[in-house]
């Protein structure tokens, strides 16, 4: 068999067990069929050979079919790790592949019928295997293997008979270009199962980079809030929401005083983090769905969802006197108000016109002496 190209250790691990689990389910469901197998040779055999002895094939034949079913299903329960299962499992198959050519070795040499149906009868079994294991080519080589050689062998026994050395010769060359052909095929369902995986890691990482470019694409990049797109689909959102229902919501439009002088003063190193840390209490005076987003500059913008302007006044002013009661962590740590314009939706505005309502009670606050809250 080829080697499958450009697969690391890691990828050809997960290929077979991958291999291994088809196997497995496939395995699983060709055991539904054994019986009709038994039925088969049953009905060939029978007044041919003793009848003990095919009563005791019969017996052992089903015993390690039931042996089969029950690792089969074990290993199905516990997710068919290819590691615990494997060696059990190889050797159901080694008993399956051995009691098909026990059933060769028992009928052969009687008559030139019988022996020809028998060789029939495990050549298709030779080739409903190798479409079973194709997936885990390793088990069908044991498992046809020993049923071919096993079988040969009671037929070599009898080869003072020229048929019986005829149809060793047929086995055979089928046999050998079964091998040849299904380790062909093997190697192309294993590529189809290396792309099928490469292809789901490869989705995987792409939804995982979608995701990641959505949230950055809505992201402040300095604040780590809501950026002005965030806010504008919120908006929206929000709006519809209120309309169909009537619950008020509000926003508050907040703007650092004098910020100009910070950057000034202490450069904009310190003006970056004084915005960031000024959003990170905004944030955590909060409540959890309450949305906090940079409107642009040194102005934020709170959406208040299913809040009237009275709870919305309340907010603003605690957020004001949180700001203004110790100063931001930065370095130098800096004592700085805010300024915030409140408005609550009224039906029939628009978010622009809601947005200007905000803008000019923020205006207000500042021709009023700054750090303060207006409606
Ligand atoms: N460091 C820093 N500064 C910013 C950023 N965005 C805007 N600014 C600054 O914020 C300042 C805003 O100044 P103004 O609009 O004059 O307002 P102000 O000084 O806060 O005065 P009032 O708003 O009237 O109280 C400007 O100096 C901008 O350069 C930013 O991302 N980082």
């Amino acid at each position: 068999m080829q080697p499958l190209p450009d697969l690391s250790v890691s990828d050809r691990l997960v290929v077979n067990q991958t291999g291994f689990t088809l196997w497995v389910a496939s395995f699983r469901q060709t055991l539904h069929t054994t019986p009709a197998g038994w039925f088969v040779a049953a009905w060939m055999a029978w007044g041919r050979v003793p009848d003990k002895n095919l009563l005791l094939w019969l017996v052992l034949f089903f015993a390690v079919w039931m042996m089969g079913l029950l690792s089969i299903d074990r290993a199905l329960k516990d997710g068919c790790d290819q590691q615990t299962h494997g060696p059990r499992l190889r050797v159901m198959a080694a008993l399956d592949g051995m009691a098909w050519g026990l059933l060769g070795w028992l009928l052969a040499g009687h008559d030139v019928l019988l022996d020809a149906i028998m060789v029939a009868l495990l050549c298709g079994v030779s080739a409903v295997n190798a479409q079973v294991y194709v997936s885990y080519i390793r088990g069908y080589y044991l498992q046809s293997g020993l049923m071919w050689s096993i079988s040969v062998l009671g037929l070599a026994s009898h080869a003072n008979q020229q048929y019986t050395v005829d149809l060793i010769v047929a086995f055979s060359v089928f046999q050998v270009l079964m091998f040849y052909h299904s380790s062909r095929i093997a190697n192309r369902v294993r590529e189809g199962i290396a792309l099928q995986l490469s292809n789901a890691a490869l989705a995987q990482q792409l939804r995982g980079l979608l995701t990641k470019v959505r949230i950055d694409a809505a992201t402040d990049a300095l604040t780590g809030q809501g950026n002005r797109r965030a806010l504008d689909a919120l908006l929206k959102q929000q709006l519809e929401f209120s309309v169909s229902t009537g619950q008020p919501f509000s926003i508050l439009m907040l703007d650092i005083d004098f910020f100009k002088k910070i950057n000034d003063v202490h450069g904009h190193l310190v003006g970056d983090e004084a915005l960031r840390s000024f959003a990170q209490r905004v944030r955590e005076g909060l409540r959890q769905g309450d949305v906090c987003t940079r409107y642009g500059g040194e102005e934020f913008l709170i959406v208040l969802p299913l809040t009237p302007l009275q709870i919305a006044l309340e907010v603003a002013e605690r957020l004001r006197l949180a700001v203004e009661a110790e100063p931001l962590p930065t370095t130098p740590p800096l004592a700085i108000t805010v300024s915030i314009g409140a408005a609550t939706y009224k039906t029939g505005q628009t978010v622009d016109a809601l947005m200007a309502a905000a803008d000019s009670a923020l205006y207000k606050s500042k021709r009023s002496g700054r750090n303060q809250v207006q409606s």
